[in-house]
């Protein structure tokens, strides 16, 4: 297995292991490095990060025991070339299907085509009215039901709940016309789990529910009979509200969540039509795509602004300036704060939720790499097809020759980029991220809210520095989707 890896990836330097780092046993142990027992996990392009970037640019993978090889990439030119439109390459295919369905993040060519022309059509500038409306609706909601505006200065123990609160609940309310009241508690869907639990499962147990046997549900384990239940109310919810919203679809066109755009765009493109199942891999796909990453990369946004108080003075100067005589803010003043979009492209910059763009060479292909560090000549690697190919986000966003000191928060060093040849957080080629739109929208409209406001400081522990803080909390971690550690702040009130 080794050898046949090592001519897959051309030779290419890297780890040999036990597991690659997207097999499902790779994902479940713990990342490990060492001579007699190596996994990389799906943390080590966050651990090594500061020592592997500034001198390889493309390393490799060889399993002895389990998952193909595979070949990661750390440079931009490298990440267009397998992420375009060249149709060597094609998503990797994922064993989490057997578990939701087709659906289209995770379909290849093919297939993926008939998925995008079914949801294109919902991500309109309707949807992006309905999604700032929403999220200003929400975090007003969230104000009076935490009774901030009541306070000079509110401490919050975990930030990262209310914006993955937040975030759910901007989704929910776009995609199906579901508002939770946020002073309410979570209600179920069925008789059952919530809705809110339903995804802490699925997303949590993902991996779990590939790997356990059917049969082993049945057997008394409180753990696996809440995984089951977790799945099964969320899918029948789903197929559930698939059903509703056919029924109202001939007769009701003035609903446009994306449940609604989703399955009236299917009954009228009878070409490509998707069935049931396919349509719930969609909808529960963006279900979860809109709330994981949105809420990981707004929480890691507001921890970064708590520790660089003199950017968050600059966005605050800026909102003050664009919100003057104290109107409210709206959809059109989106590109009004450019320091703020700086903010939330650096901090995705630091904490890109999804941090790999898996692919696999579908036939034997060449990929051409640069010379551009010193410990890395011109050449061509020649890859087998079956190879994985990952263009690591971690990678390209901590590469030095693109973003001198990485590890920095610079909201400046976006200045003078050219934002589409360098933000590589949202993908590339005709996969990218169908909902960044979106996603801008919801983090735009919390973060003028908020920091209209509020100003936002660190809450440190006791005895706990900066420092400690900073290394506590912004020590990023994959759980699916990358994101920071539980992040402690205070909310300081700005009277005027
Ligand atoms: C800051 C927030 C977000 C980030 C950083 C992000 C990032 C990404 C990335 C990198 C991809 C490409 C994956 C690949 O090529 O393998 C992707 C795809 C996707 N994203 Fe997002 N995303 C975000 C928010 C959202 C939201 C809010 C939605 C839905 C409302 C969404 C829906 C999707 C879907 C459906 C795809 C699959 C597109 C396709 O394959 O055609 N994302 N996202």
């Amino acid at each position: 297995k080794v050898i046949t890896g090592l001519k897959a990836v051309d030779n290419v330097p890297g780890f040999r292991c036990a597991f690659s780092a997207t097999s499902l046993p790779g994902l479940l142990l713990p990342t490990k490095f060492g001579a007699f027992w190596c996994n990389p996990g799906s943390d080590f392009v966050i651990k090594l990060r500061r020592s592997l970037y500034p001198t390889h640019e493309i390393v490799s993978i060889v399993p002895y025991l389990c998952g193909p090889p595979a070949v990661y990439v750390s440079s931009i030119e490298l990440m267009h070339q397998i992420a375009g439109y060249s149709p060597q390459y094609d998503k990797e295919r994922s064993p989490f299907d057997s578990v939701f369905g087709g659906n289209i993040v995770t379909a290849q060519k093919a297939e993926w085509k008939r998925h995008r022309r079914v949801i294109n059509p919902a991500f309109s500038h309707k949807m992006y009215e309905l999604a700032w409306k929403e999220s200003a609706g929400i975090f007003q909601d969230m104000v009076a039901a935490k009774g901030w505006r009541d306070r000079d200065s509110t401490p919050i123990f975990i930030m990262n709940n209310i914006t993955t609160k937040f975030a759910l609940a901007v989704i929910s309310s776009c995609a199906f016309d579901l508002t939770f009241p946020w002073a309410e508690p979570p209600k179920s869907v069925g008789g059952g789990m919530t809705l809110q639990d339903c995804l802490i499962v699925t997303t949590r147990d993902a991996a779990l529910r590939v790997l356990v046997p059917r049969w082993a549900y049945h057997l008394p384990s409180k753990y696996l009979k809440e995984v089951e239940e977790g799945f099964n109310t969320l899918f029948s919810f789903a197929r559930s509200q698939i059903g509703i919203r056919r029924e109202q679809v001939a007769d009701d066109t003035s609903k446009n969540d994306i449940c609604n755009l989703i399955v009236r765009a299917n009954e009228e493109d009878a070409k490509t039509k998707l069935d049931d199942d396919e349509m719930m891999g969609d909808i529960f796909s963006v279900l979860l795509a809109g709330h994981e990453t949105s809420g990981k990369v707004l929480v890691a946004i507001i921890a970064l602004l708590a520790l660089h108080q003199d950017e968050q003075e600059e966005v605050h100067k800026e909102i003050l300036s664009v919100l003057s005589g104290g109107r409210e803010p709206t959809l059109d003043d989106l590109e009004s704060f450019p320091h703020l979009h700086r903010c939330i492209l650096e901090g995705i910059r630091l904490f890109p939720p999804v941090s790999i763009l898996l692919r696999e060479a579908v036939e034997d292909v060449y990929l051409r790499v640069p010379s551009h560090i010193a410990s890395q000549a011109e050449r061509d690697v020649s890859i087998k097809k079956g190879t994985m190919i990952a263009a690591d986000i971690v990678g390209i966003n901590h590469n030095p020759r693109y973003f001198p000191d990485p590890e920095a928060f610079k909201p400046s060093r976006w200045r003078d980029v050219a934002e589409g040849d360098q933000i590589a957080g949202f993908g590339y080629g005709p996969r990218a991220c169908i909902g960044r739109k979106f996603a801008l929208i919801e983090l735009t409209c919390f973060l003028v809210l908020l920091l209209r406001d509020w100003e936002v400081e660190v809450a440190l522990g006791e005895d706990e520095s900066l420092e400690q803080w900073r290394e506590r909390v912004l020590e990023a971690k994959v759980v699916i989707t990358l994101g920071v550690q539980p992040a402690p702040v205070r909310l300081v009130h700005r009277r005027v």
